[in-house]
């Protein structure tokens, strides 16, 4: 029988064990054909970027990768989906949002002639995967690009002026990071979040981590479980 093997990825320990419950809650829903490990990476691209390299480099085994978490959606982004608080979220593509010239309105790239990357898209099969089995689970979803940032947004201003930049959905800290490190090493990567708060003046009255993380954790375990071992 064909086995697929999933590393599953978050930046905290709050996330993971969010998603720890949710199989447990589940009952145990896992197959031969379905392996799964799990990464703790830490918050931000730098630590995340380092361990999921040297995971990978240490588990050859592994198929996909699934990195899932919480994230603040942009109350202005200039496309036509808007997230709302606790909304799921899939990536289409993740962008380093503050990777650049900071200017008063916008982060400005660097020259042609010094190229970075800083745009990633992540693996459409897999997306699709994934959306038909939260489909299925009458799971609803929004899908779009994903910003990530080293310093996470805390006024309005920012958030505007990243979500118009980009076209952005929602930021988080880790996303393009992981899809950096899956496309060096070949692999398939997809992101799933859900939305604590909304990036706006900083007030953390108004965050709602605790149910963002169940839900993420929730819906990683729902795919996680529901991936085929062809995709
Ligand atoms: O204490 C604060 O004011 C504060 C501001 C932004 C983020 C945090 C966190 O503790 C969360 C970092 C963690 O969660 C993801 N995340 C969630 N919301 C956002 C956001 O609005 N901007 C960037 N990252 C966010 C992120 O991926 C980190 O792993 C605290």
């Amino acid at each position: 029988m064909d086995t697929v093997s999933v590393l599953i990825t978050a930046a905290t320990d709050m996330e993971m064990r969010a998603f720890i419950d949710a199989i447990d809650a589940e009952g145990d829903q896992q197959d031969t054909c379905r392996l799964v490990c799990r990464l703790i990476t830490g918050i931000g691209p730098v630590e995340t970027t380092l361990s999921l390299a040297g995971i990978l480099h240490k588990q050859p085994e592994i198929d996909c990768v699934l990195n899932f978490g919480i994230a603040g959606a942009y109350l202005k982004n200039d496309s036509s989906i808007q997230a709302g608080m606790l909304d799921l979220c899939l990536a289409e593509q993740e962008v380093l949002g503050d990777l650049g010239i900071q200017l008063a309105d916008k982060v400005e790239p660097f020259r042609d002639d010094l190229p970075v990357r800083d745009r990633f898209v992540l693996d459409p099969g897999l997306l699709l995967t994934a959306s038909r089995i939260l489909g299925d689970a009458d799971i609803a979803y929004k899908q779009g690009t994903f910003v990530t940032v080293n310093c996470a947004s805390g006024t309005r201003h920012r958030g505007d002026q990243l979500g118009c930049q980009f076209h952005g959905l929602c930021e988080n800290m880790e996303g393009a990071a992981v899809a950096r490190v899956c496309e060096a090493f070949s692999l398939p990567c997809l992101e799933v979040r859900c939305i604590s708060n909304m990036v706006e003046y900083r007030n953390r009255a108004n965050w709602r981590l605790w149910e963002a993380c169940a839900e993420a954790g929730r819906a990683a375990a729902v795919i996680a479980a529901g991936l085929p071992a062809k995709f």
